[in-house]
């Protein structure tokens, strides 16, 4: 399968590789689609620019909740009378940067690399690009170019990178992105955070237990896109954390004068912190792709062509293909970079299909199973996505809030408990306080969303999911009895808020 030739063209400078398949981008997502082609018999080519893991492993995911599980678990200790006694210490930030390098592996690849080779996936180090069909030109460290013609698919998985609004003076006052959030050796006095999603109420709360005087400053209210409550209990939760929540705030303009951050919010107050994070969400990482040369369109959103691309997310179909106008299809974006959400576990899930998807058709064989819920297909990124939210308290979520059931014109029944009534919520931490939500379709009888918001609820979400991608009928969750005295038993609760009559099977066992 392999053929390497050097290239004599560029004085020897370049390399020529020929393979089954391309991958660009060497994150969890590009990871696993390169896994499923090796496994469906294709060679493989993952390239990478930095480190192998991407954004996920160094500077998102894993150091966040690295840095968020000590004042989660100390919190919980000290919500356990008896426990609560042994834990009247403060936080060791020193201890817990450490312990965040350790699962960042300082920043070092070579687990990752190890992986690679052991699942038999070639790694060639450097930038890719695209250089027209199936033909990927990849500039290694030192300048060499190496040439990569696949034979079936090229796999753009490059991810996203954080955007800064155009807040004047922000940009000049170099502000921290959540990576320098995530990588932080000197832990700031006080620090400003713009943006009131997920990564400002996840860095929030980390670094108010490292000890930084934390103020957020959000437009509207926390975690928007979730149910209205979740937020609501995280502002509650930050203000008892000491940091200081600014909702319906904004700045307007912002100032770096030495080693302090000048923020003006507009209402004649001005905010004066060491260091200012931007986390206002993030954009497709498409630029310099080369994407112009598979025929697509680079002017941003919108179809330009056959499919979009540019700045903009490259659009793609439930098996992630990208619509290149060619009659065999070849280019395909998986994870961040597609912008179907945001999320490591759904990027890998696409993955999965996408691989999968690659190897069928470079056998010639038609995708059979790509109706919703097939093989082929990422069917629950429209329906079902979950995600936990690790703040104070933590926030968990999956499928549609209460308002998106309506405005899709749903008959929606909802029923709330508060998690504190379960006698395993309890027993778990005294005095426990968090919400639950489901959103159920009124016709179809089946669950659409679910939230949880309290202490320790991450793990009470895979149920909600199952229920949703199952399209479990409700009269059937009565009889899946939660064990006693867990929090699951919220379930039941959450039942009998909907209503006894919800489990008359109506005859439809
Ligand atoms: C602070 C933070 C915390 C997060 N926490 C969570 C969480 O708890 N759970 C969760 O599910 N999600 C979380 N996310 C989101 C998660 O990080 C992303 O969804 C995930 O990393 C996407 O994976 P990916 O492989 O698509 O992209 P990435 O992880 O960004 O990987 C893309 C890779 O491609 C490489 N690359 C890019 N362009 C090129 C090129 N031209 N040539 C060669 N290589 C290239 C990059 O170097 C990178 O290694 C978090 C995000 C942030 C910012
Ligand atoms: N635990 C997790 O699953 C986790 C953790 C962190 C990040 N992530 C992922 O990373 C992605 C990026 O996170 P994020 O928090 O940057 O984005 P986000 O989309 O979650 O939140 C963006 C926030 O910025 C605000 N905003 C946008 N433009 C603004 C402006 N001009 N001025 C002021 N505020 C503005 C929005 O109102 C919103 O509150 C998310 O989509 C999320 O999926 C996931």
């Amino acid at each position: 399968m392999e053929r390497d030739t050097n290239a004599s063209g560029t004085g020897g400078a370049s390399t020529e590789i020929e393979t089954d398949v391309v991958v660009i981008g060497a994150g969890p997502v590009g990871e696993n689609v390169a896994d499923r082609t090796v496994q469906g018999g294709l060679d493989t080519v993952i390239v990478e620019h930095e480190l192998v893991g991407g954004e996920c492993s160094y500077w998102a995911c894993v150091p966040s909740k690295a840095l968020l599980r000590p004042g989660a678990a100390l919190r919980a200790a000290r919500r356990v009378p008896g426990a609560a006694e042994a834990a009247g210490g403060h936080l060791d930030a020193a201890r817990m940067l450490a312990h965040r390098d350790e699962e960042v592996a300082d920043w070092n690849d070579d687990g990752q690399v190890a992986w690679v080779e052991s699942a038999g996936i070639r790694l060639v180090r450097g930038h890719g690009r695209l250089d027209g069909p199936k033909r990927v030109i990849v500039t290694g460290p030192d300048g060499a170019e190496t040439v990569i013609h696949a034979r079936h698919a090229v796999a753009v998985a490059t991810g996203s990178e954080p955007v800064i609004p155009p807040v004047p003076g922000l940009a000049e006052a170099h502000p921290w992105m959540s990576r320098e959030a995530t990588a932080v050796q000197e832990v700031p006095e006080r620090l400003a955070i713009i943006g009131g999603g997920v990564v400002a109420v996840e860095a929030a709360t980390w670094f108010a237990d490292l000890g930084t005087r934390v103020t957020v400053i959000a437009r509207h209210g926390l975690l928007e896109r979730m149910e209205p409550f979740a937020g609501e209990a995280v502002a509650r939760g930050l203000a008892g954390l000491g940091v200081d929540v600014r909702l319906n705030s904004q700045a307007v303009r912002v100032e770096r004068r030495g080693d302090e951050v000048l923020l003006d919010l507009g209402d004649g107050d001005t905010l004066v912190a060491d260091d200012v994070l931007v986390g206002t969400g993030r954009r497709p990482r498409t630029e310099g792709l080369g994407l112009d040369t598979a025929g697509l369109g680079s002017t941003g959103h919108g179809s330009a062509g056959h499919g979009s691309a540019g700045h903009g997310r490259l659009d793609v179909d439930d098996s992630m293909t990208v619509d290149t106008g060619d009659r065999i299809p070849w280019l395909y974006a998986v994870g961040d970079v597609n912008g179907r959400s945001l999320l490591t576990h759904e990027g890998k899930y696409q993955a999965r299909a996408a691989g999968d998807t690659i190897a069928v058709r470079a056998e010639g064989r038609a995708v059979l199973d790509a109706g919703p819920w097939g093989a082929h297909v990422a069917t629950a990124d429209h329906r079902a996505v979950p995600q936990v939210v690790f703040g104070e308290p933590e926030v968990a979520a999956v499928g549609r809030t209460e308002a998106e059931a309506r405005a899709a014109g749903m008959a929606v029944r909802v029923a709330d408990y508060e998690i504190g009534h379960v006698a395993g919520a309890g027993l778990h931490a005294k005095g426990y306080e968090g919400r639950a939500r489901l959103v159920v379709d009124d016709t179809k009888h089946v669950v659409v969303g679910a939230t949880f918001v309290g202490q320790d609820v991450a793990e009470l979400l895979h149920a909600a999911t199952i229920a949703i991608v199952g399209e479990v009928p409700v009269h059937r969750l009565w009889h899946a009895v939660p064990a006693f005295p867990t929090m699951s038993e919220v379930w039941l609760r959450l039942l009998e808020e909907l209503g006894r009559d919800t489990a008359a099977s109506g005859g439809n066992a």
